[in-house]
């Protein structure tokens, strides 16, 4: 097996890792991943023997291939590489690292530029739904630079706005994989949620904190984690994903009434470290639980009129804007947020 590969190391959105063109790793996943665990320098909670950045956020791959699907220019599979365990999962999404995929498939000519903006259809073969990224390309090549700032990432770059469509029930089967708006798991009040990303969302309160906290004071805190991960190991065959133990879905939700102009404060786990500020796909589930009657997000959430709301995800590092469109019977149809990328190195990684 070759123990090299071409790889662009990306940020998107507010993570950062390895993209790769399918066809640059090994076909079988079992090597694939064994290759990706060396390279990454996993499992180690340090990754001191390889390119992973020590932290769930940094520790990400993104694979990319033209596409054969009518209507789709690219197909997307994300990995997530345990930084602390021999674990390389396909069983999450991530909303971040999609922002890199454009760009990296320009970069990599497999799609042409098209005037000052090129959009791209990327499949997300992790859920099996179609996004649309908009990515400027003046003069035919990727604009990185520009004016656009995203809360969790400092300084300004070019905009990327994503657009999701039938994102409902990506990897649960409905939105609401229980059929219950509201549940309860070891007497905690909780909805089970997945608007394109498989989310638990429970009051911060409940689990004794105020939703408010830093990061790193929530990472300190092993007895809350331990309450919240018990939750999570039975909330997964609930919620259609079986034996969630060794996955990094559903994530745990925490949420508090917003304080910063925003619709909801939310601090998450993902699942076993709190997130610096939130996923994207997981922001559009924690949004669209705050349009549940009766939920513990509907209890704390401040929730505009109209059709299409514009809801602020309050988060660790600022607050994360995202466009929730619904249909007649509140049902979510649509959703957007804007991401920025920025390409850091193009070369070859060894494993
Ligand atoms: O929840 C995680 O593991 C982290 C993510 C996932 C994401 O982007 C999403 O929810 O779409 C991230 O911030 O990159």
């Amino acid at each position: 097996m070759s123990d090299s590969a071409p790889c662009m190391w990306m940020r998107g959105g507010t993570s950062k890792g390895g993209f790769f063109l399918a066809s640059d790793l090994p076909a079988d996943t079992v090597a694939r991943d064994a290759f990706l665990l060396r390279a990454f320098g996993s499992p180690d909670p340090r990754q001191i023997d390889g390119m992973g950045g020590a932290d769930p956020l940094t520790s990400k791959v993104a694979v990319v291939a033209k596409s054969a699907r009518d209507g789709v220019d690219v197909d997307y599979l994300f990995l997530q590489v345990f930084v602390d365990q021999a674990i390389v999962t396909d069983s999450q999404n991530c909303g971040n690292m999609l922002a890199g995929v454009g760009p990296f498939a320009i970069e990599r000519g497999l799609i042409a530029a098209a005037g000052e903006e090129t959009r791209i259809a990327i499949f997300m073969e992790n859920t099996g739904q179609v996004a649309v990224a908009t990515v400027r390309t003046p003069g035919g090549t990727v604009a990185y630079a520009g004016d656009a700032a995203i809360s969790g990432v400092p300084g300004t770059a070019s905009p990327i706005p994503l657009a999701f469509r039938d994102t409902a029930g990506s990897s649960c089967g409905a939105l609401l994989p229980t059929g219950n708006g509201v549940d309860e798991i070891d007497g905690v009040t909780v909805t089970l949620i997945d608007n394109g990303m498989p989310c638990v969302v429970l009051l911060a309160a409940d689990v004794g904190i105020t939703g408010y906290e830093d990061r790193d004071t929530l990472d300190a805190d092993s007895a809350m984690k331990a309450r919240v991960e018990a939750i999570r190991l039975k909330a997964g065959p609930l919620m259609n994903l079986g034996d969630v133990s060794e996955k990094s879905v559903p994530k745990m939700m925490l949420v508090a009434p917003p304080r910063n102009g925003g619709a909801i404060a939310v601090r998450s786990l993902i699942p076993h470290r709190v997130h610096a500020s939130i996923g994207v796909l997981g922001a559009v589930s924690v949004a669209t639980a705050a349009l549940v009657p009766g939920s513990p997000a509907a209890a704390v959430a401040k929730v505009p009129e109209g059709g299409t709301k514009t809801l602020g995800v309050e988060h660790p590092t600022g607050v994360t804007e995202c466009v929730v469109t619904v249909d007649h019977a509140g049902q979510p149809i649509e959703a957007g947020m804007l991401r920025t990328a920025r390409k850091l190195m193009d070369g070859i990684i060894f494993a």
